[in-house]
């Protein structure tokens, strides 16, 4: 019935719940059942809870978190870390946090689980991560989770319905637009879309009106609060923003879309953590995989289905990053030329710069 919930509803009401700290039921045609909590928002209250209602609760952890904790990740891509009788709230979230690794190294060697089947683990971890928590969860068995779930007021997850919507996108929609006339262009134009499960929105700035059958001069600009607002030192993005949008405006036609993926898609919270890892001197793809994350958590599929549903379908991206010009032409936009744009380099970013050439392939 169209008023029940669809898997991708459901989905995205659990990472709500994740976010507030309440637990989810996940369950799997095998009749294996857990509640999940996101080890972020874990509270002492919650973890005493979880351990009355089920027994050997482990944290689920990412392999890059694993290797970090130099924990053996049994399951590949991720790692069940057991959690000792006595471990309290604290222990439980230093597993997940890497912010005290340095002052306290935890006391290993960590144990973790190497029988039985993860699905479920994982699922926890893809939802955290996409709530734009610490890519963790507390993971314990119960009996029948979705009685359970029933009973208890909780959003209940199948495995099989699940899995194949976990990497999946929400359609956008196009809810308003308005003429913006803007410093670099008195013609411009400010399109908002929508997803269907309710995240993030993402942005499409047009600047004069652009041919549909021509390559558009386009950006795709990730969200940066610190570049793009604050003036940040740290990064390129303020200067880079404004450099697109003045070129833009200079040839009189253009779009620029600023989606929002956060500190490459980890979320502004996480990119601080990322941030006091590199004060204590690990680089930006380091200090990405300490917090269990890839180095790259973006998603420019969004990017090209806005480009698209704007009527676009060839540009010339401005951009010093490979990928987005690989993943353009692999969902269909075709890349005319790629229109270099290196401003903005300071002292205090000179090192991120670097590395961003050296780990992940951009272009100088
Ligand atoms: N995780 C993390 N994200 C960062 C850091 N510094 C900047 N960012 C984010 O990196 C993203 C940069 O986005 P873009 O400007 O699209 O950059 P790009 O992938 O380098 O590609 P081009 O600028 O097109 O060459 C933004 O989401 C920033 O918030 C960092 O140290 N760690
Ligand atoms: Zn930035």
């Amino acid at each position: 019935m169209s008023l029940v919930p669809d898997i991708s509803e459901l989905l995205a009401r659990a990472r709500a719940d994740l976010r507030m700290g309440v637990p989810v039921a996940l369950t799997d045609d095998s009749g294996f059942s857990v509640l999940a909590i996101a080890t972020e928002t874990l509270t002492a209250q919650r973890l005493a809870d979880l351990r009355s209602v089920g027994e050997d609760p482990v944290v689920a952890v990412t392999v890059r978190r694993a290797e970090t904790l130099k924990a053996r990740a049994y399951d590949g891509d991720l790692a069940r870390v057991i959690i000792p009788m006595d471990a309290d709230i604290a222990w439980v979230q230093a597993v997940a946090d890497p912010s005290d690794d340095l002052n306290a190294p935890m006391k290993g060697p960590l144990m973790t689980r190497r029988q039985g089947n993860a699905n479920l683990h994982r699922i926890a971890i893809a939802l955290a991560k996409s709530a734009r928590l610490l890519p963790a969860a507390v993971v314990v068995p119960i009996e029948d989770g979705r009685s359970f779930a029933a009973t208890h007021g909780l959003t209940c997850i199948d495995h099989a319905s699940a899995a194949p919507h976990l990497a999946d996108r929400s359609e956008l929609h196009e809810v308003a637009a308005a003429r913006l006339p803007m410093e670099v262009s008195e013609a411009g134009r400010l399109h908002i879309f929508r997803p269907e499960d309710g995240g993030e929105e993402h942005y499409a700035v047009e600047i004069g009106r652009p041919e549909r059958d021509k390559p558009v001069l386009a950006r795709l600009h990730s969200a940066c609060f610190t570049g793009d607002l604050m003036g940040s030192l740290k990064c390129d993005c303020g200067p880079q923003l404004r450099g697109a949008l003045a070129q833009m405006g200079a040839e009189g036609a253009g779009v620029l879309l600023y989606l929002n993926q956060e500190g490459r898609g980890i979320g502004l919270a996480n990119k601080m953590r990322a941030y006091f890892l590199q004060d204590q001197g690990f680089d930006t793809v380091e200090a990405n995989h300490r917090l269990g994350f890839e180095d790259d958590e973006r998603d420019f599929r969004l990017g090209s289905d806005i480009l698209k549903s704007l009527g676009f379908n060839s540009v010339r991206l401005l951009t010093n990053n490979p990928a987005k010009i690989a993943m353009m032409e692999k969902t269909g936009i075709a890349v005319a030329e790629r229109v270099p744009l290196k401003v903005g380099e300071t002292a205090h970013n000179r090192g991120y710069l670097a590395t961003k050439a050296a780990k992940s392939g951009h272009l100088l």
